[in-house]
């Protein structure tokens, strides 16, 4: 939900109120979002380099590049309630560089060495998404997008990366198949905006297989690392399901359409190594020596200036950035429908009660 002008208005007042200061870095992080969210993208010059403070006020600005006014409100509202004594005994917990975060018991967030790790944590269900999980995913990103960390991380506990959506999200839901199909489409929309438009460094470490909208998400990330025992696969026909996460456009576009379609269309599974020919993995590493090689190599990435590493993100992404949004909506629509089919219903009563697995 996008925050309103009067709660833009009472976060300001929030501000006054803090008992606590909260450092530099986060008066200068509200600063520009105050500004941006009431003048819009930096538009005066930049002061000169011993006018240190205003320099840095400037910078910390500027640096939010074309960020829209309603984004830069929502994200100056989500930072204050961040800051303010009841969102601290909340289980979010405050964001600061070199912090641990519990997020949930199915999503572990740690923020350290300038990297927000993202850890799906349902190993016995092979960290298969539910509607919450997304939910909190939604919410994890836009905080990660304000905290101190340069990058953010997705991993997944135990073998698997991720299985996917969690098939029991629409057998389980309370108000039946309709109700469910309608909460998911808008929860997907959400959900895979919230990837489109991540500022900073976005990266994969796939440390096992990955299944439908873990794989197409890939295609929205900025580095995909993943172990040799990796495997890489979307079965949407053998769920009378249809493409999402803006796979029906990154994947053509990334692996030319013949082999999209034989993953998008056919299920093909892919080893890590296909995968990485196929341009969807930046690189595959033994499984030995996965984790170490990895994250020593992200720790080093996560000590780049942070502002350069936005910028030139920002560069590469601005360019997709309105057809990647109108290919979301898309397909999100695409799929409701697909969810409501019965090719979908049988394929997903099949995998619950187990007559057959994929
Ligand atoms: C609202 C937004 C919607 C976005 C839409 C996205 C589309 C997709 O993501 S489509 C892809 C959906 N995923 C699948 O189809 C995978 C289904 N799972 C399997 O095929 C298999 O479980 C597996 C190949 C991933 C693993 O097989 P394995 O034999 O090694 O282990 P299992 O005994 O099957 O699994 C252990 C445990 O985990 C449960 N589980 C695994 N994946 C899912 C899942 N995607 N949804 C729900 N539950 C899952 C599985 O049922 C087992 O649970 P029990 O131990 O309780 O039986």
């Amino acid at each position: 939900m996008r925050a309103s002008q009067q709660d833009f208005e009472n976060a300001m007042n929030q501000v006054k109120l803090l008992k606590q200061d909260p450092g530099n870095q986060v008066k200068l992080k509200l600063y520009a979002l105050y500004k941006q969210a009431t003048d819009g993208p930096c538009n005066v010059p930049k002061p000169g380099v011993f006018d240190l403070v205003n320099k840095a006020k400037w910078e910390a600005w500027n640096s939010l590049g074309n960020l829209p006014k309603e984004t830069a409100r929502q994200n100056y509202v989500d930072l204050v309630s961040s800051l303010s004594p009841s969102s601290e005994a909340s289980s979010q917990g405050k964001r600061g560089a070199d912090e641990k975060v519990q997020e949930s018991k199915d999503i572990v967030v740690t923020s350290e060495d300038g990297i927000t790790k993202i850890m799906l944590n349902r190993p016995a269900k092979k960290n298969a998404l539910t509607f919450e999980m997304y939910k909190e995913i939604i919410l994890t990103l836009k905080n990660a997008s304000t905290d101190n960390s340069a990058i953010a991380v997705f991993t997944g506990a135990g073998d698997y990366y991720c299985s996917g959506n969690d098939l029991t999200n629409f057998t389980s839901a309370a108000g039946g198949m309709e109700e469910a199909a309608n909460q998911g489409a808008v929860v997907l929309r959400e959900f895979v905006n919230s990837f489109i438009d991540f500022p900073k460094p976005l990266v994969a470490v796939v440390n096992g297989p990955a299944v439908g909208i873990a794989v197409t998400l890939l295609g929205l990330f900025d580095a995909v690392y993943a172990s040799d025992k990796a495997t890489f696969h979307t079965p949407f026909s053998h769920l009378g399901q249809s493409p999402e996460a803006c796979s029906s456009y990154t994947f053509p576009k990334m692996m030319g359409s013949a082999k999209a379609t034989e993953m998008l269309l056919f299920g093909k599974k892919l080893t890590a190594r296909e995968a990485w020919a196929q341009g969807l993995v930046s690189e595959v590493f033994p499984d030995s020596t996965f984790e170490k090689e990895v994250w020593t190599r992200l720790r080093a990435y996560a000590k780049l200036p942070p502002n350069s590493m936005r910028i030139s993100k920002e560069l590469i992404r601005n360019n997709e950035k309105e057809k990647l949004h109108a290919v979301n909506a898309e397909e999100c629509t695409t799929l409701k429908a697909r969810w409501l089919s019965e090719e979908c219903i049988n394929a997903i009563m099949n995998f619950v009660s187990r007559k057959a697995k994929l």
